[in-house]
């Protein structure tokens, strides 16, 4: 055959395929009865458009389809997406339930950790995995005043950046000793974060990247850079600790970190213990302890520093259980504490850690995606439902009280099946325990008695009180963007504060 006639064969082959494709998504495909945009149902473009485009904002595009289409919507050619809070438990169902729920290799491929927990597609192999880490995450500075903006939201992310990576690799090099706060990781990770959706939809990218030298990623796409820097940094703290465990010298229980404890586990088999896996778990607990916990704890300053009669509250609580200035912080005691707790679950509602939606399939069905079985939902949409939270867009901890008969605030605990900042089920967050513990005793070890107050809440003993610097709702703390992570205007330094002595 001469060229122009293969040429003219190859368009018609491919004009027949894309048709039929056009054909099979619109009409023939399982969720073809789902309504939703011709593009969407059709196409990956549409998402595209919205998530790498748009920056994120399909989550938000989300909500304005489903008023157009209803309850259940299709989001791309698999993907359904249901808005109805109270499906919430028969998606993300847990293990008691006996049901099975796997992850969609399309999102989670998008972080270049196939093989960590997070990323593991299939469930039983979560189960295997997600046993072994399970155990170390059950229940069981000073600031100067120096004139100086003090870089909380850098802070933050220091501080459980910190524990996490003390926790998982046992390491003692602290960002919140230096002056700094060390700030690439911060960075880093809000890079990962306005990436997420183009790796996503081109994962060779990021492949493709984990096999070039440094500096050509860096040169070609300084963000990328930083994100490849990340991983092969963790690579590093992941071999030395194998290194340490497997020289003559090691003593069992001279260090103790997740991974130490994992390669001494007779609990996974052999192949689960290998270094290309271990790394990718240890990405995992770091970021995903850290952004979302600095990111919760940003929101909750904010909103204490510019709501001064939400923080007055927070500090008689605090003065009336621990009185004593230096008395060991009990978390039992800050967990009995029901205005604090409410300013913690508000804060937890309204920063969402995680804000994108969240795929879950039941692989004992034919079908990958199939309306009210397997299906994803987004918890924000759920945290901003007007119909759920009187106000969803207004920082309230009077969302989660009541009175008791004297007068004094309880939980009432009525909204608590909305509250859904970790998700549910067997693939919810491992680090709710730790999260939670780091959230109680931060606040408290800030506005304790002597501690620090606001311009407007200034006490004896305190060390100085704190006012908000160059920071803002709309650049620092508003949602404009989901990359899995929300995404802020301003996300560089994050919420500043400035340390004032007491006047
Ligand atoms: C406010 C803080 C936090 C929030 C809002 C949060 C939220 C979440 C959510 C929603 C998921 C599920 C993601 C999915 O379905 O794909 C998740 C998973 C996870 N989180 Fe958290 N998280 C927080 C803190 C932490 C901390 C402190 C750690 C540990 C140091 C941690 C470790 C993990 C891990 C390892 C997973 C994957 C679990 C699995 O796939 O089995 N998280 N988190």
């Amino acid at each position: 055959m001469n060229q122009p006639a293969t040429f003219v064969l190859f368009v018609l082959s491919l004009l027949t395929y894309l048709l039929s494709l056009f054909v099979y998504r619109l009409w023939l495909s399982p969720v073809a009865h789902v309504p939703g945009p011709v593009l969407a149902k059709t196409t990956y473009w549409y998402e595209f458009y919205w998530d790498v485009v748009q920056t994120g904002r399909y989550t938000f595009h989300i909500e304005e389809l489903h008023k157009q289409y209803g309850p259940i919507i299709r989001l791309n050619p698999h993907e359904v997406h249901i808005n109805d809070p109270d499906f919430y438990d028969e998606v993300y169902v847990g293990a008691a339930s006996g049901k099975k729920r796997n992850k969609w290799a399309w999102l989670v491929d998008s972080f270049g950790i196939p093989d960590s927990t997070f990323s593991t597609v299939d469930h039983d192999v979560h189960r295997i995995r997600r046993a072994a880490l399970n155990p170390f995450f059950s229940k069981a500075k000073e600031f100067k005043t120096t004139g100086e903006p003090m870089l909380l939201g850098l802070a933050f992310t220091a501080v459980s950046n910190d524990i996490a990576s003390s926790y998982a690799f046992d390491k003692k090099d602290f960002r919140v000793d230096a002056s700094d706060f060390a700030p690439d990781f911060h960075r880093a990770s809000g890079k990962v974060a306005k990436q997420s959706h183009l790796m996503k939809q081109f994962p060779w990218i990021l492949k493709l990247s984990q096999k070039m030298p440094d500096r050509w990623i860096t040169s070609m796409d300084p963000d990328l850079g930083a994100y490849i820097g990340l991983q092969r940094d963790l690579q590093r703290q992941t071999k030395e600790i194998e290194t340490t465990y497997n020289s003559r010298d090691y003593k069992p229980r001279e260090s103790t970190s997740i991974f130490h404890e994992i390669l001494a586990s007779s609990y996974l088999p052999e192949s689960e213990r290998r270094h290309s896996r271990l790394w990718q778990d240890g990405q995992t607990i770091l970021i995903a302890g850290t952004i979302t916990t600095a990111s919760t704890f940003s929101n909750l300053l904010f909103f204490l520093l510019t709501q001064s009669e939400t923080l007055r509250h927070v500090r008689d609580e605090l003065s009336s259980a621990i009185p004593d200035e230096i008395a060991p912080l009990n978390l039992t005691t800050l967990e009995n504490l029901p205005f604090l707790t409410a300013c913690l679950m508000e804060a937890l509602r309204y920063s969402n850690g995680v804000c994108t939606r969240l795929q879950r399939i039941d692989p004992d069905k034919p079908i990958i995606f199939h309306a009210r079985k397997d299906s994803n939902m987004t918890t924000m949409l759920i945290h901003r439902n007007p119909l759920i939270y009187k106000e969803p867009m207004t920082f309230n901890p009077v969302h989660w009280l009541t009175t008791d008969a004297a007068g004094k605030p309880i939980l009432h605990h009525k909204l608590d099946r909305y509250f859904l900042p970790f998700t549910k089920g067997t693939r919810a967050c491992l680090g709710i325990n730790l999260a939670w513990a780091e959230l109680y005793l931060l606040t408290a070890m800030m506005f304790r008695p002597g501690g620090y107050g606001s311009k407007i809440d200034q006490r004896e003993g305190d060390k100085g009180y704190l006012g908000l610097f160059e920071t803002t709702y709309e650049k620092d703390i508003e949602i404009v963007g989901d990359g899995t992570t929300p995404i802020v205007r301003e996300p560089k330094v994050g919420v500043r504060v400035l340390v004032k002595e007491c006047e």
